[in-house]
């Protein structure tokens, strides 16, 4: 097939960006290393459109929270990365959070049947002369990676990135781990597994002491990606950082006390089919046996068997906002554009969302259509401003997002007054973007 544009990676945002050519009538190769006998330190799998870590979209609450706006948003544009992963919910509270699998597959599948995309399974090692977007995500080859330092001058920026362990639900003791939502909000969705103070303390000095990876030279200075912290280097921060993050026990009744635990570990669905849960916030750069041997000190985990243990990896990004243009172009090579986790976002639906937006840029200047950037009071808006670097970048916060975070609006004190106000004004400016 004769195509009009390339795009490189068939993750997230190369999926999304290559669903909204192809749906605008545009032809597009898509170009994905993985099942060409290339592989990245955090994919398992051939399957386009994988996530490599958590299975959650987090939360899908539009009125109450940005990530849930950007959820709507993409909904709207007929986003294919919404689309298959409402398919492909598992249950999860008010987050949306899915069978990795089977999102994976239908991505996959979707984009194998469309008349207007080629999916070529091979490794690029330098950004192309035609029209292309470049979607390789933070674990981009280093062929690639060389050629886009190349063209931008300017050095990658680097940062840590961890994997949280995954457990077979049959291997789970369910006498003394529970069903429950936090607060009870979303049922049952969660099994809680308790930790008293000595338990807690207990665990949170094995990690201090636990053996950990080794650092390679070039790793040594690089920094932790602040979403996905290990927990170790959270304990490292203080006995009760754990326990004020993801070892919270609030809102959780022991079912065997009537209380609400010291400490606890949650664990969520993480497959349709519910045999196996991840355990939440435990990424780790434990040595793998330690894992086995630490996470069995927790209640109801004493005799886990592990579906994966937790990971650790480099990742790379560019600096957008001193080389994108507002329609995430390279400015010094206007013919490439970028998408995903590459520009520094972070999180899986905001890789997506720029795919998204990239894809439709792309569509419209090849149409020769004059496409104006999202307005900053969308979710979209917002994001795309803070990857391109305008003034109103703190309007976003890529991760745990919420409306509470962003500024105040003059008058307007009470958090669930502003968080309406903003739901509004987002819907409004979206609204309107999309007549004009
Ligand atoms: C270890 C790790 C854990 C993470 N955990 C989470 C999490 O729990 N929750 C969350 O929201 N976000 C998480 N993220 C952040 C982010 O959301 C994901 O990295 C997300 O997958 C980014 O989407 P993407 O499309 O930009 O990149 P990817 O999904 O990584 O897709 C890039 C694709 O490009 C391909 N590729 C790379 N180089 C080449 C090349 N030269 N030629 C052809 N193909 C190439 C890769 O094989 C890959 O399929 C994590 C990131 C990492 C690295």
């Amino acid at each position: 097939m004769t195509y009009d544009i390339h795009i490189i990676g068939g993750g997230l945002a190369g999926s999304e960006a290559a669903w909204q050519l192809a749906e605008a009538g545009i032809r597009v190769k898509l170009s994905e290393m993985r099942g060409s006998g290339d592989m990245t330190p955090a994919h398992q799998t051939d399957g386009l459109a994988e996530l490599v870590c958590s299975n959650s979209f987090r939360s899908d609450d539009a009125e109450n929270n940005a990530v849930g706006l950007l959820h709507a948003e993409m909904r709207t544009f007929g986003s294919i990365i919404m689309a298959e992963g409402d398919r492909h919910k598992v249950p999860a509270g008010s987050a949306l959070a899915v069978d990795r699998d089977g999102f994976s597959a239908g991505v996959t599948a979707r984009l194998a049947a469309h008349p207007n995309i080629e999916i070529v399974r091979e490794r690029v090692d330098a950004l192309p002369e035609t029209p292309a977007i470049i979607a390789t995500g933070p674990l981009t080859a280093s062929g690639l990676a060389a050629s886009i330092g190349a063209a931008t001058g300017s050095d990658a920026l680097a940062f840590f990135d961890a994997i949280a362990p995954i457990v077979h639900h049959d291997s789970i003791d369910m006498s003394v781990a529970w069903r429950q939502a936090r607060w009870n909000k979303g049922g049952d969705d969660y099994i809680n597994c308790p930790l008293d103070k000595d338990q807690y303390h207990a665990f949170v000095q094995g990690l201090i002491d636990g053996e950990k990876g080794e650092f390679r030279d070039w790793e040594k200075d690089t920094p932790y990606f602040e979403g996905c912290m290990p927990i170790e280097v959270m304990a490292e921060r203080g006995p009760e950082t754990l326990r004020f993050g993801p070892m919270k026990g609030v809102g959780l009744d022991d079912p065997r006390t009537g209380r609400w635990p010291y400490a606890c570990v949650q664990l969520r669905q993480d497959n349709a089919s519910a045999t196996l849960w991840n355990i939440v916030g435990f990424q780790t750069k434990l040595k793998h046996a330690e894992q086995v041997r630490l996470f069995r000190t927790i209640s109801g985990l004493e005799n886990a068997e592990f579906a994966r243990l937790g990971g650790l990896h480099r990742n790379t990004f560019i600096r957008s906002p001193e080389l994108l243009d507002p329609t995430l172009r390279l400015k010094s090579r206007p013919n490439i554009r970028f998408a995903g986790q590459i520009t520094g976002c972070e999180g899986y639906v905001e890789s997506a969302a720029v795919g998204l937006l990239a894809g439709r840029f792309a569509a419209a200047e090849l149409r020769g259509d004059v496409m104006t950037p999202p307005p900053v009071e969308t979710a979209l808006g917002a994001l795309l401003h803070h990857i391109t670097g305008a003034a109103e970048a703190e309007t976003y916060q890529p991760m745990n997002v919420n409306f509470g975070l962003m500024p105040p609006i003059p008058g307007r004190t009470k958090k669930a007054d502003r968080k309406k106000m903003y739901t509004d004004r987002a819907r409004a400016a979206l609204a309107a973007w999309m007549a004009a």
